[in-house]
């Protein structure tokens, strides 16, 4: 299947500009590489697939944007899917190990797959869900998994630091719908930012990054 990706990498350079070519090379081959991945098992919407880079790529991305993760932290990405956010910030933080894991094996399969054309060596992939794991991370990265009301007690004290000389550790979760209802609901001290502020494309003016320090 051929796609014609609109917008192309370019947008993501413009955004990030001091990338290395390595990093760019890697971004390239995202155009190619989710395309044909995605027309076997479904990680992205087939209807989005065209604007992979502006709907997926670089709303990922927005995590970077307001956070900027130290060399040898350790980041757990759940609910991954195909591996967003967890791709994209692997290729921007090569220093940086991410963990990135879904309940669904076959999602898992294509970011194998994907991380290991890419040549990504700070990234694993594993076939859990979010409750079964017990280990101890930096900070949990999510997008579009399901209300933090349920999300939330999955990660929060179970699998987060608590290093009170550490920099603050947290919850970066990307997610549209009615944030301070659900806020609200889930009984969190969470900062909501807007993408907007980042990112100039329309598409953003509805998305947000709720951030929740431990
Ligand atoms: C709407 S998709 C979003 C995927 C990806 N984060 C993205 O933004 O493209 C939600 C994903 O969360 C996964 N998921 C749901 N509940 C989970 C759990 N308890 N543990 C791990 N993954 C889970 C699903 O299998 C699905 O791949």
């Amino acid at each position: 299947m051929e796609v014609t990706l609109n917008p192309t990498a370019d947008i993501i350079y413009r955004y990030f500009p001091k990338l290395s070519d390595a990093q760019r090379r890697q971004f390239q081959q995202l155009g190619e590489l989710y395309p044909f991945w995605n027309a076997q098992i479904n990680v992205v919407s087939r209807k989005d697939i065209d604007s992979l880079y502006l709907h997926h790529v670089l709303h990922s991305l927005g995590i970077a944007k307001f956070i900027n993760f130290v060399p040898h932290t350790r980041i757990l990405d759940v609910g991954t899917g195909g591996g967003f956010p967890g791709i994209p910030l692997a290729i921007l933080f090569p220093e940086v190990h991410f963990q990135l894991v879904d309940s669904i094996g076959k999602k898992i399969k294509v970011v194998r797959e994907v991380a290991a054309a890419i040549g990504l060596k700070n990234v694993e992939a594993d076939h859990i869900r979010a409750e079964q794991l017990d280990e101890k991370y930096d900070f949990i990265v999510s997008r579009a998994v399901t209300r933090l009301v349920d999300f939330y007690p999955w990660v929060s004290n179970k699998l987060l630091k608590k290093d009170k000389n550490a920099i603050p550790n947290g919850i970066l979760y990307l997610k549209g719908g009615n944030l301070t209802e659900e806020i609200r609901e889930a009984r969190l001290k969470a900062e909501v930012h807007p993408l907007s502020a980042y990112f100039e494309e329309a598409f953003f003016e509805t998305k947000h990054l709720v951030y929740i320090p431990v």
